[in-house]
Protein backbone atom coordinates (compact mmCIF):
# COMPACT_ATOMS: atom_id res chain seq x y z
CA UNK A 1 0.00 0.00 0.00
CA UNK A 2 1.09 3.26 -0.52
CA UNK A 3 1.45 5.76 2.48
CA UNK A 4 -1.30 7.72 1.24
CA UNK A 5 -3.70 4.38 1.12
CA UNK A 6 -2.80 3.48 4.77
CA UNK A 7 -3.78 6.57 5.56
CA UNK A 8 -7.56 6.36 3.74
CA UNK A 9 -7.53 2.87 5.95
CA UNK A 10 -6.92 4.86 8.69
CA UNK A 11 -9.65 7.16 8.13
CA UNK A 12 -12.28 4.43 7.55
CA UNK A 13 -11.32 2.75 10.64
CA UNK A 14 -11.46 5.52 12.49
CA UNK A 15 -15.05 6.27 11.57
CA UNK A 16 -15.94 2.92 12.87
CA UNK A 17 -14.21 3.50 16.40
CA UNK A 18 -15.56 7.24 16.50
CA UNK A 19 -19.27 5.28 16.13
CA UNK A 20 -18.17 2.99 19.16
CA UNK A 21 -16.31 0.32 18.24
CA UNK A 22 -13.38 -0.48 20.13
CA UNK A 23 -10.40 0.05 18.49
CA UNK A 24 -8.40 -3.14 18.71
CA UNK A 25 -11.73 -4.59 17.01
CA UNK A 26 -11.70 -2.35 14.56
CA UNK A 27 -8.30 -2.96 13.20
CA UNK A 28 -8.72 -6.80 13.61
CA UNK A 29 -12.01 -6.84 11.53
CA UNK A 30 -10.16 -4.34 9.01
CA UNK A 31 -7.28 -6.71 8.78
CA UNK A 32 -9.47 -9.82 8.04
CA UNK A 33 -11.54 -7.94 5.14
CA UNK A 34 -8.57 -7.20 3.53
CA UNK A 35 -6.02 -9.63 3.39
CA UNK A 36 -3.76 -7.94 0.88
CA UNK A 37 -2.21 -5.36 3.46
CA UNK A 38 1.05 -6.74 4.64
CA UNK A 39 2.05 -6.59 8.26
CA UNK A 40 4.09 -3.09 7.66
CA UNK A 41 0.97 -1.77 6.47
CA UNK A 42 -1.22 -3.21 8.94
CA UNK A 43 1.12 -1.67 11.75
CA UNK A 44 1.55 1.74 9.90
CA UNK A 45 -2.16 1.95 9.95
CA UNK A 46 -2.78 1.14 13.31
CA UNK A 47 0.22 4.04 14.47
CA UNK A 48 -2.13 6.62 12.55
CA UNK A 49 -5.15 5.20 14.17
CA UNK A 50 -3.47 5.62 18.15
CA UNK A 51 -2.28 8.56 17.14
CA UNK A 52 -5.19 10.32 16.55
CA UNK A 53 -6.99 8.60 19.21
CA UNK A 54 -4.13 10.03 21.47
CA UNK A 55 -4.90 13.74 20.43
CA UNK A 56 -8.93 13.33 19.35
CA UNK A 57 -9.51 16.66 20.56
CA UNK A 58 -6.65 18.79 20.01
CA UNK A 59 -6.11 17.27 16.54
CA UNK A 60 -9.93 18.08 15.70
CA UNK A 61 -9.32 21.46 16.28
CA UNK A 62 -6.20 21.35 13.67
CA UNK A 63 -7.95 19.62 11.35
CA UNK A 64 -11.24 21.83 11.50
CA UNK A 65 -13.77 18.70 12.16
CA UNK A 66 -14.59 15.55 14.30
CA UNK A 67 -14.43 13.23 11.84
CA UNK A 68 -11.36 10.67 10.18
CA UNK A 69 -10.95 12.57 7.35
CA UNK A 70 -10.68 15.80 10.06
CA UNK A 71 -8.12 14.03 12.31
CA UNK A 72 -6.31 13.04 9.71
CA UNK A 73 -6.23 16.47 8.47
CA UNK A 74 -4.80 17.32 11.82
CA UNK A 75 -2.55 14.79 12.53
CA UNK A 76 -0.79 15.69 9.19
CA UNK A 77 -0.72 19.35 10.25
CA UNK A 78 0.19 18.98 13.63
CA UNK A 79 3.20 17.15 12.66
CA UNK A 80 4.54 18.90 9.38
CA UNK A 81 3.45 16.61 6.89
CA UNK A 82 2.39 18.95 3.95
CA UNK A 83 -1.30 17.47 3.88
CA UNK A 84 -1.63 17.51 -0.42
CA UNK A 85 1.28 14.28 0.24
CA UNK A 86 -1.79 12.46 1.07
CA UNK A 87 -5.32 13.75 0.20
CA UNK A 88 -5.18 13.29 -3.65
CA UNK A 89 -2.19 11.94 -3.71
CA UNK A 90 -2.91 8.97 -6.51
CA UNK A 91 -4.98 5.88 -6.39
CA UNK A 92 -6.71 4.59 -3.37
CA UNK A 93 -5.50 7.98 -1.14
CA UNK A 94 -8.33 10.04 0.70
CA UNK A 95 -9.63 12.31 -1.92
CA UNK A 96 -8.13 15.87 -2.75
CA UNK A 97 -8.89 18.73 0.15
CA UNK A 98 -12.02 20.68 -0.36
CA UNK A 99 -10.71 24.48 -0.54
CA UNK A 100 -12.01 24.61 3.17
CA UNK A 101 -10.49 21.53 4.42
CA UNK A 102 -7.24 23.40 2.82
CA UNK A 103 -7.73 26.83 4.66
CA UNK A 104 -5.22 25.81 8.30
CA UNK A 105 -7.86 26.18 11.32
CA UNK A 106 -7.32 29.17 13.27
CA UNK A 107 -9.12 29.04 16.05
CA UNK A 108 -6.99 28.21 19.31
CA UNK A 109 -8.01 25.47 21.75
CA UNK A 110 -9.20 25.65 24.78
CA UNK A 111 -6.70 24.18 27.78
CA UNK A 112 -8.67 20.87 28.00
CA UNK A 113 -8.74 20.35 24.13
CA UNK A 114 -5.14 21.34 24.21
CA UNK A 115 -4.65 18.78 26.67
CA UNK A 116 -6.69 16.01 25.08
CA UNK A 117 -8.84 15.59 28.13
CA UNK A 118 -12.30 15.54 28.43
CA UNK A 119 -14.12 18.89 29.52
CA UNK A 120 -15.47 17.59 32.91
CA UNK A 121 -11.81 15.42 33.56
CA UNK A 122 -9.26 18.64 33.31
CA UNK A 123 -10.25 20.64 36.57
CA UNK A 124 -9.75 16.52 38.25
CA UNK A 125 -6.43 16.58 36.34
CA UNK A 126 -5.15 19.88 37.26
CA UNK A 127 -6.09 19.00 41.03
CA UNK A 128 -4.45 16.27 40.66
CA UNK A 129 -0.85 17.30 38.57
CA UNK A 130 -1.12 21.04 39.65
CA UNK A 131 2.07 22.72 37.38
CA UNK A 132 2.35 19.62 35.59
CA UNK A 133 -0.82 19.08 34.59
CA UNK A 134 -0.38 20.05 30.94
CA UNK A 135 2.77 18.87 30.68
CA UNK A 136 1.85 15.29 31.49
CA UNK A 137 -1.46 15.79 29.33
CA UNK A 138 0.58 16.65 26.55
CA UNK A 139 2.88 13.53 27.36
CA UNK A 140 0.15 11.32 26.49
CA UNK A 141 -0.27 12.92 23.10
CA UNK A 142 2.60 10.57 21.68
CA UNK A 143 3.73 6.55 21.71
CA UNK A 144 4.61 5.02 24.60
CA UNK A 145 8.16 3.02 24.32
CA UNK A 146 8.69 -0.85 24.67
CA UNK A 147 9.97 -2.09 28.24
CA UNK A 148 10.95 -5.01 28.84
CA UNK A 149 11.87 -6.86 32.69
CA UNK A 150 14.45 -9.16 32.71
CA UNK A 151 13.53 -12.06 34.82
CA UNK A 152 16.73 -12.14 36.91
CA UNK A 153 15.81 -15.95 38.13
CA UNK A 154 16.65 -17.02 34.29
CA UNK A 155 19.39 -14.94 33.71
CA UNK A 156 21.46 -11.14 33.93
CA UNK A 157 20.38 -7.95 32.03
CA UNK A 158 23.74 -8.43 29.94
CA UNK A 159 23.04 -11.89 28.94
CA UNK A 160 18.80 -10.98 28.29
CA UNK A 161 20.24 -8.00 26.07
CA UNK A 162 22.85 -10.47 24.25
CA UNK A 163 20.37 -12.94 23.36
CA UNK A 164 17.61 -10.30 22.36
CA UNK A 165 20.21 -8.62 19.85
CA UNK A 166 21.29 -11.81 18.31
CA UNK A 167 17.56 -11.54 17.49
CA UNK A 168 17.47 -8.87 15.99
CA UNK A 169 16.00 -6.50 18.68
CA UNK A 170 18.54 -4.12 20.32
CA UNK A 171 17.88 -2.86 23.85
CA UNK A 172 19.23 -0.56 26.27
CA UNK A 173 19.48 -0.74 30.03
CA UNK A 174 16.45 1.05 31.88
CA UNK A 175 18.63 3.75 34.60
CA UNK A 176 15.65 3.64 36.97
CA UNK A 177 15.30 0.12 37.55
CA UNK A 178 18.03 -3.20 37.91
CA UNK A 179 15.54 -5.11 35.64
CA UNK A 180 14.83 -2.87 33.02
CA UNK A 181 15.54 -3.08 29.31
CA UNK A 182 14.56 -0.72 26.51
CA UNK A 183 13.57 -1.50 23.27
CA UNK A 184 15.24 0.55 20.43
CA UNK A 185 14.30 -1.42 17.54
CA UNK A 186 11.73 -3.84 16.11
CA UNK A 187 9.53 -3.82 19.15
CA UNK A 188 7.32 -6.78 17.16
CA UNK A 189 9.73 -9.19 17.08
CA UNK A 190 9.40 -9.16 20.84
CA UNK A 191 6.61 -11.51 21.22
CA UNK A 192 7.82 -14.28 19.00
CA UNK A 193 11.26 -13.95 19.80
CA UNK A 194 13.17 -17.02 21.52
CA UNK A 195 14.28 -14.63 24.77
CA UNK A 196 10.72 -14.29 25.03
CA UNK A 197 9.82 -17.75 24.79
CA UNK A 198 12.14 -18.63 26.82
CA UNK A 199 11.30 -16.90 30.07
CA UNK A 200 14.27 -14.45 30.00
CA UNK A 201 11.79 -11.58 29.56
CA UNK A 202 8.37 -10.35 30.13
CA UNK A 203 6.86 -7.29 28.62
CA UNK A 204 6.24 -4.92 31.54
CA UNK A 205 6.28 -0.82 31.96
CA UNK A 206 9.71 0.52 34.01
CA UNK A 207 6.71 2.04 36.46
CA UNK A 208 5.61 -0.75 37.50
CA UNK A 209 9.27 -2.72 37.69
CA UNK A 210 9.98 0.26 39.38
CA UNK A 211 7.34 0.09 42.10
CA UNK A 212 7.82 -3.89 42.52
CA UNK A 213 11.80 -3.19 43.35
CA UNK A 214 10.53 -0.49 45.65
CA UNK A 215 8.17 -3.15 47.97
CA UNK A 216 9.92 -4.36 51.46
CA UNK A 217 10.25 -8.13 49.94
CA UNK A 218 12.34 -11.06 50.82
CA UNK A 219 12.51 -14.70 50.42
CA UNK A 220 9.85 -16.62 52.64
CA UNK A 221 7.51 -14.15 53.31
CA UNK A 222 3.89 -14.93 52.46
CA UNK A 223 2.57 -12.16 50.13
CA UNK A 224 -0.61 -11.95 48.02
CA UNK A 225 -1.01 -9.90 44.81
CA UNK A 226 -5.09 -9.43 45.60
CA UNK A 227 -5.84 -7.97 42.82
CA UNK A 228 -3.61 -9.94 40.43
CA UNK A 229 -5.18 -9.82 36.82
CA UNK A 230 -2.41 -11.68 34.59
CA UNK A 231 0.08 -11.79 37.18
CA UNK A 232 2.26 -9.43 35.63
CA UNK A 233 2.91 -8.09 39.10
CA UNK A 234 3.13 -10.86 40.92
CA UNK A 235 5.65 -12.41 38.43
CA UNK A 236 7.55 -9.52 39.12
CA UNK A 237 7.77 -9.86 42.75
CA UNK A 238 8.29 -13.88 42.68
CA UNK A 239 11.35 -13.10 40.80
CA UNK A 240 12.61 -10.50 43.25
CA UNK A 241 11.79 -12.66 46.09
CA UNK A 242 13.31 -15.61 44.91
CA UNK A 243 10.32 -17.54 46.64
CA UNK A 244 6.40 -18.44 45.32
CA UNK A 245 3.64 -15.53 45.63
CA UNK A 246 0.16 -16.07 46.07
CA UNK A 247 -2.19 -14.46 43.53
CA UNK A 248 -6.15 -13.88 42.93
CA UNK A 249 -8.58 -11.89 41.11
CA UNK A 250 -12.20 -11.34 41.72
CA UNK A 251 -12.25 -12.68 37.92
CA UNK A 252 -10.71 -15.86 38.10
CA UNK A 253 -10.56 -16.18 34.23
CA UNK A 254 -8.46 -12.69 34.18
CA UNK A 255 -5.86 -15.11 36.38
CA UNK A 256 -6.15 -18.10 33.41
CA UNK A 257 -2.34 -16.53 32.01
CA UNK A 258 -0.66 -17.05 35.08
CA UNK A 259 0.28 -20.52 34.83
CA UNK A 260 1.71 -20.71 31.70
CA UNK A 261 3.42 -17.13 32.76
CA UNK A 262 4.89 -18.43 35.73
CA UNK A 263 6.36 -22.19 34.00
CA UNK A 264 8.05 -19.78 31.19
CA UNK A 265 9.39 -17.19 34.02
CA UNK A 266 10.70 -20.51 36.53
CA UNK A 267 8.42 -19.11 39.10
CA UNK A 268 6.00 -20.70 41.65
CA UNK A 269 2.69 -18.95 41.86
CA UNK A 270 -0.60 -19.98 43.44
CA UNK A 271 -3.53 -18.61 43.08
CA UNK A 272 -6.55 -18.71 45.36
CA UNK A 273 -9.97 -18.68 44.64
CA UNK A 274 -12.06 -15.44 46.60
CA UNK A 275 -13.38 -18.76 48.68
CA UNK A 276 -10.12 -19.76 49.83
CA UNK A 277 -8.42 -16.36 50.45
CA UNK A 278 -9.44 -16.02 54.05
CA UNK A 279 -7.92 -19.51 54.42
CA UNK A 280 -4.38 -18.91 53.31
CA UNK A 281 -4.66 -15.24 55.45
CA UNK A 282 -2.70 -13.81 57.11
CA UNK A 283 0.03 -12.84 54.84
CA UNK A 284 3.41 -10.57 55.23
CA UNK A 285 2.46 -8.51 52.63
CA UNK A 286 -0.10 -7.53 50.72
CA UNK A 287 -0.45 -5.44 47.23
CA UNK A 288 -3.96 -4.33 46.15
CA UNK A 289 -3.22 -3.46 42.37
CA UNK A 290 -6.23 -1.88 42.47
CA UNK A 291 -8.64 -1.40 39.17
CA UNK A 292 -8.41 2.64 38.24
CA UNK A 293 -9.09 4.52 35.26
CA UNK A 294 -5.57 3.86 33.74
CA UNK A 295 -5.22 7.54 33.07
CA UNK A 296 -1.30 6.95 33.43
CA UNK A 297 -0.96 4.64 30.63
CA UNK A 298 -3.89 6.28 28.02
CA UNK A 299 -0.23 6.82 25.89
CA UNK A 300 -1.45 2.81 25.09
CA UNK A 301 -5.25 2.52 25.53
CA UNK A 302 -6.16 5.87 24.29
CA UNK A 303 -9.84 4.95 23.59
CA UNK A 304 -9.57 4.13 27.42
CA UNK A 305 -9.33 8.26 28.22
CA UNK A 306 -12.33 9.36 25.82
CA UNK A 307 -14.33 6.56 27.70
CA UNK A 308 -14.27 7.34 31.36
CA UNK A 309 -17.08 9.53 32.85
CA UNK A 310 -17.00 11.33 35.74
CA UNK A 311 -19.70 8.00 36.99
CA UNK A 312 -17.19 5.44 36.24
CA UNK A 313 -14.82 7.57 38.12
CA UNK A 314 -16.68 7.45 41.33
CA UNK A 315 -17.40 3.62 40.61
CA UNK A 316 -13.55 3.18 40.62
CA UNK A 317 -13.38 5.04 43.89
CA UNK A 318 -16.00 2.81 45.39
CA UNK A 319 -14.35 -0.60 44.52
CA UNK A 320 -10.44 1.29 45.45
CA UNK A 321 -12.39 2.08 48.86
CA UNK A 322 -13.60 -1.70 48.78
CA UNK A 323 -9.77 -3.41 48.13
CA UNK A 324 -7.32 -1.66 49.86
CA UNK A 325 -9.86 -2.32 53.23
CA UNK A 326 -10.23 -6.18 52.23
CA UNK A 327 -5.95 -5.70 51.62
CA UNK A 328 -5.47 -4.93 54.99
CA UNK A 329 -8.02 -7.23 56.78
CA UNK A 330 -5.75 -9.96 54.93
CA UNK A 331 -2.65 -8.63 56.37
CA UNK A 332 -0.83 -10.34 59.19
CA UNK A 333 0.16 -8.45 62.80
CA UNK A 334 2.89 -5.87 61.89
CA UNK A 335 2.41 -7.13 57.96
CA UNK A 336 2.61 -4.47 55.27
CA UNK A 337 -0.56 -3.29 52.50
CA UNK A 338 0.77 -1.74 49.47
CA UNK A 339 -1.93 0.43 47.71
CA UNK A 340 -1.00 1.14 43.51
CA UNK A 341 -2.77 2.28 40.76
CA UNK A 342 -1.47 3.25 37.19
CA UNK A 343 -3.42 6.28 37.35
CA UNK A 344 -2.11 10.23 38.28
CA UNK A 345 -5.26 11.30 39.41
CA UNK A 346 -6.00 12.15 43.02
CA UNK A 347 -9.10 10.77 43.95
CA UNK A 348 -8.18 7.27 43.24
CA UNK A 349 -4.55 7.78 44.81
CA UNK A 350 -4.03 9.80 47.87
CA UNK A 351 -7.86 10.69 48.91
CA UNK A 352 -8.48 6.74 49.01
CA UNK A 353 -5.64 5.82 51.20
CA UNK A 354 -6.70 9.28 53.12
CA UNK A 355 -9.96 8.11 53.68
CA UNK A 356 -8.52 4.19 54.51
CA UNK A 357 -6.42 5.96 57.16
CA UNK A 358 -9.10 8.14 58.55
CA UNK A 359 -11.18 4.89 59.06
CA UNK A 360 -8.43 2.84 60.39
CA UNK A 361 -6.22 4.92 62.51
CA UNK A 362 -3.78 2.26 63.52
CA UNK A 363 -2.53 2.32 59.91
CA UNK A 364 0.22 4.49 58.67
CA UNK A 365 0.73 5.39 54.88
CA UNK A 366 4.65 6.09 54.16
CA UNK A 367 5.58 8.54 51.67
CA UNK A 368 3.90 7.55 48.19
CA UNK A 369 6.03 6.38 45.16
CA UNK A 370 4.20 9.36 42.48
CA UNK A 371 5.48 8.67 38.53
CA UNK A 372 3.94 11.10 36.13
CA UNK A 373 3.66 9.76 32.52
CA UNK A 374 7.09 10.74 30.92
CA UNK A 375 9.71 9.43 28.22
CA UNK A 376 11.15 6.73 31.03
CA UNK A 377 7.82 5.31 32.13
CA UNK A 378 3.64 5.55 32.73
CA UNK A 379 2.09 7.06 35.47
CA UNK A 380 1.97 5.00 38.31
CA UNK A 381 0.91 5.63 41.90
CA UNK A 382 2.14 3.05 45.17
CA UNK A 383 1.95 3.48 48.59
CA UNK A 384 3.12 1.63 51.81
CA UNK A 385 1.06 1.12 54.44
CA UNK A 386 1.85 -0.52 58.23
CA UNK A 387 0.11 -1.34 61.00
CA UNK A 388 1.18 -0.16 64.97
C1 LIG B 1 -5.10 -3.05 37.59
S1 LIG B 1 -5.77 -4.60 37.22
C2 LIG B 1 -4.52 -5.70 37.74
C3 LIG B 1 -3.29 -5.76 36.89
C4 LIG B 1 -2.29 -6.80 37.35
N1 LIG B 1 -1.98 -6.66 38.75
C5 LIG B 1 -0.99 -6.78 36.54
O1 LIG B 1 0.04 -6.31 37.03
O2 LIG B 1 -1.03 -7.25 35.40
C6 LIG B 1 -6.99 -4.77 38.47
C7 LIG B 1 -7.60 -6.13 38.64
O3 LIG B 1 -8.41 -6.09 39.81
C8 LIG B 1 -9.45 -7.03 39.65
N2 LIG B 1 -10.48 -6.72 40.67
C9 LIG B 1 -11.51 -5.86 40.62
N3 LIG B 1 -12.19 -5.85 41.78
C10 LIG B 1 -11.56 -6.72 42.60
C11 LIG B 1 -11.78 -7.18 43.93
N4 LIG B 1 -12.80 -6.71 44.66
N5 LIG B 1 -10.95 -8.10 44.44
C12 LIG B 1 -9.92 -8.57 43.69
N6 LIG B 1 -9.67 -8.20 42.44
C13 LIG B 1 -10.47 -7.27 41.89
C14 LIG B 1 -9.85 -6.88 38.21
O4 LIG B 1 -10.50 -8.05 37.76
C15 LIG B 1 -8.51 -6.62 37.53
O5 LIG B 1 -7.98 -7.80 36.99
Amino acid sequence: MTPAARYASAIAILDIVLAGEPAERALTNWARANRFAGSGDRAAIRDHVYDVLRARRSLAVAGGGEDGRALILGLLRRDGTPPEAVFGAGGHAPAALTPEEAEANRTDPTPAQAADLPDWLWPIWQESLGDDAMACAVMQQHRAGLHLRVNLSRTTRQVAQDRLRAEGIATLPHPDVDTGLIVQDNPRRVAGSHAFADGVIEVQDAASQIAMAALPLSPGLRVLDLCAGGGGKALAMADRMKSSVFAHDIDPRRMTDIAPRAIRAGVQIKTLSTQALQGAAPFDLVLVDAPCSGSGTWRRTPDAKWRLTDERLHELNAIQAEVIAQGASLCAPGGALAYATCSVLRDENDAIVEAFVAQNPSWHAQAPLRLQPSTQHDGFYMVVLRRN
